[in-house]
């Protein structure tokens, strides 16, 4: 199968995005592996797909898997990308843009400073939907890895995030702990993991450890749940700046039943054809 792509990126978090409303486009995990393999295909964190909506009340469905081929819910990078490539295409002219994924219906709206500014919906915080295991619904919960217990932020943005606070984002232990938190056994569909370090009520930096993909220099959906948690644990107002190492996005929320809202900005690095 030929496919035309374009390889995009959202503070470094990149994706080969696929429209998949001109060209037929089937892709089975391994494909998908293929694709994202920075060696053997054209390299991403996540393959981002195009299609046309099921729903007659949105635009377009927008389909995300990971590096590792999993589908995923939500992608707040490539929400961002999204909106960019289907205006760039002429898919739409529309500068509120919006678009069905499994996790639910997201607003996207095109500022005229190029960057983009997502309503991504409100935080999912009952344990049982994130899912998490726990008891009961709270700030944040104590989780054991082997001998060693930590404090642990647990929010679904559509897609399962755990967040832990930490001194300095820059020497946090992402490399041990990441892929140790992203399989525990308390996130029974495995989970993003986020190293928060707080540096006002308005500012944090922040590292993820991506499900399906590992370290990215950014994750949308992870400054946003690593805001919530903030802000569960009174540490946070409610506009911050998110430092990641790709770059900071400002993330919004009143709190309660409220969207939280991101804004940030959008790359198109290149566009190609490939074979796979
Ligand atoms: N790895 C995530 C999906 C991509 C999220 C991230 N790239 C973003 O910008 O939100 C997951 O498995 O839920």
């Amino acid at each position: 199968m030929r496919l035309r792509f374009s390889k995009m990126h959202g503070l470094g978090n990149d994706f080969v995005m696929i429209d998949a409303i001109s060209q037929k486009v089937r892709l089975s995990p391994e494909k998908v592996r293929k694709l994202a393999d920075r060696r053997f295909g054209v390299g991403c964190d996540q393959v981002l797909i195009v299609e046309e909506p099921s729903n007659p009340d949105v635009d377009f469905r927008y389909r995300i898997y990971n590096a590792d081929g999993s589908e995923v819910e939500n992608c707040g990078n490539g929400a961002r990308c999204f909106a960019t490539f289907v205006r760039e295409r002429k898919l739409t002219g529309k500068s509120s843009i919006k678009v069905e994924t499994s996790a639910g219906i997201m607003e996207l709206h095109v500022t005229n400073n190029d960057d983009v500014r997502v309503d991504m919906g409100a935080p999912i915080l009952t344990p049982d939907q994130i899912p998490f295991i726990a008891p009961a619904q709270a700030p944040c919960y104590p989780i054991t890895l082997g001998s060693e217990t930590f404090t642990i932020s647990a929010v679904s943005m559509g897609n399962p995030h755990g967040v832990l606070l930490v001194d300095s984002a820059a020497n946090a232990e992402v490399e041990r702990l990441g892929p140790l938190l992203e399989v525990h056994s308390s996130f029974p569909n495995k989970a993003n993991i986020g190293f928060m370090e707080v540096l006002s009520r308005s500012e944090i930096n922040l590292r993820v450890f991506e499900r399906g993909a590992g370290e990215t220099l950014a994750c949308g959906t992870g400054a946003c749940a690593a805001v919530v948690a903030g802000r569960l644990r009174d540490l946070l107002d409610s506009s911050v700046t998110v430092n990641l190492p790709g770059g900071s996005l400002i993330i919004e929320w009143a709190g309660g039943a409220s969207s939280v809202v991101m804004t940030g900005p959008t790359a198109q690095v290149f566009q190609g054809q490939v074979k796979i």
